[in-house]
């Protein structure tokens, strides 16, 4: 039996439309809404037939859903909630995708506390944003984590694990705050680093910006394509999981710190043994099935 009938989008980028075209491919008999604060991205979503209606307003596209996902910046996922608050359906299902849990469930309940809320984050994406850059692949062989918190309704849990099954993911179900930690040092520090270093590398007095592009070595070239990511989403994700992301930080500064030292005092065991360990992580990754470079990944375009 399919989890949902009527299913509304908030927000059409790279998520939101992603999810449109898995319904469509997944489950094509389920009846999709958008809607985007961005006139011209409503009517991208219509060109490229992303959904069967595109609303203007989020109160008309929640109306008769029975399932509305908030695919929008973490930071507008609370006042969101809030506009359409008074027109969701009081057997709807409120869900989002958002990169962080713990605020975002914070924010939500306050500005919809009547609202059946069940958090999600498919960990999946790419440094593209808007409606062109989605995909209906993009969730195929990936984690999507559900942080219900305590006392949600078992069953809406569950409709919104099948929801995500049926588009591809694999789900688990975790703490918001535990879920923040997690992806604070997996998803949030990688992508601070990835921005520092590109940073760092464009300021460089004596290295012209030339320079950088013409001598990108393969591991600058993969911290730049992090870096391309969205300025609005990560500006969002680090405010929003300041606390954990904070501490990973600190972790990583002492680590990067006794780095230094063993470099200055030519400690090259030290080296070797961090190397080696961390060429074990890689390893245990590809063999786990979730190495990228896979030619069958779900980051393929349809
Ligand atoms: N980009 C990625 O790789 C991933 C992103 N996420 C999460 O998904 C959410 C969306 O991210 P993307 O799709 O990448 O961003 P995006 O920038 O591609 O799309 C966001 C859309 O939300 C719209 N929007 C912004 N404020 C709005 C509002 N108040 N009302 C209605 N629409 C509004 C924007 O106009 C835009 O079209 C974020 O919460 C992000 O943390 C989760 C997994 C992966
Ligand atoms: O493009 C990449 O490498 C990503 O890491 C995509 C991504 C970005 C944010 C998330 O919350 C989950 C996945």
């Amino acid at each position: 039996m399919l989890p949902f009938a009527r299913v509304t989008v908030i927000g059409l980028g790279l998520i939101g439309s992603s999810i449109t075209r898995a319904v469509r491919q997944y489950m094509p008999s389920v009846r999709i809404t958008g809607h985007d604060a961005d006139p011209q991205v409503r009517e991208t979503a219509v060109r490229l037939q992303l959904c069967d209606d595109v609303a203007d307003t989020p109160g008309a596209a929640v109306i008769d859903a029975d399932l509305v996902i908030l695919c929008v910046p973490v930071g507008a996922m609370g006042q969101v909630a809030g506009e359409i608050a008074d027109d969701l359906p009081a057997d709807a299902v409120l869900s989002d995708v958002g990169s962080s849990k713990e605020t975002v469930l914070a924010a939500v309940r306050e500005a919809a506390p009547h609202a059946l809320f069940v958090p999600a984050h498919p960990v999946a994406g790419t440094e593209n944003s808007g409606p062109e850059a989605g995909f209906a692949t993009l969730f195929q062989h990936r984690w999507c984590i559900v942080t219900a918190p305590e006392g949600t309704d078992p069953l809406a849990a569950e409709r919104v694990c099948e929801f995500w099954r049926r588009l591809g993911a694999m789900v688990e179900t975790m703490e918001p705050a535990h879920h923040d930690r997690v992806l604070a040092v997996t998803s949030h520090l990688p992508h601070l680093i990835a921005y520092t270093i590109v940073g760092t590398a464009s300021d460089l007095e004596e290295v012209t910006a030339s320079e950088v592009i013409k001598y990108s070595a393969g591991g600058f070239r993969d911290f730049t394509r992090i870096a391309a990511s969205d300025p609005t989403m990560w500006r969002d994700v680090f405010l929003s999981n300041r606390e954990a992301v904070l501490d990973m930080l600190q972790r990583f500064t002492e680590d990067l710190t006794s780095l230094q030292r063993a470099i200055r005092w030519g400690k090259g065991d030290e080296l070797f043994d961090l190397f080696t360990r961390t060429r074990a992580v890689r390893r245990s990754i590809i063999d786990q099935g979730q190495d990228d470079a896979r030619p069958d990944f779900g980051r393929a375009h349809d």
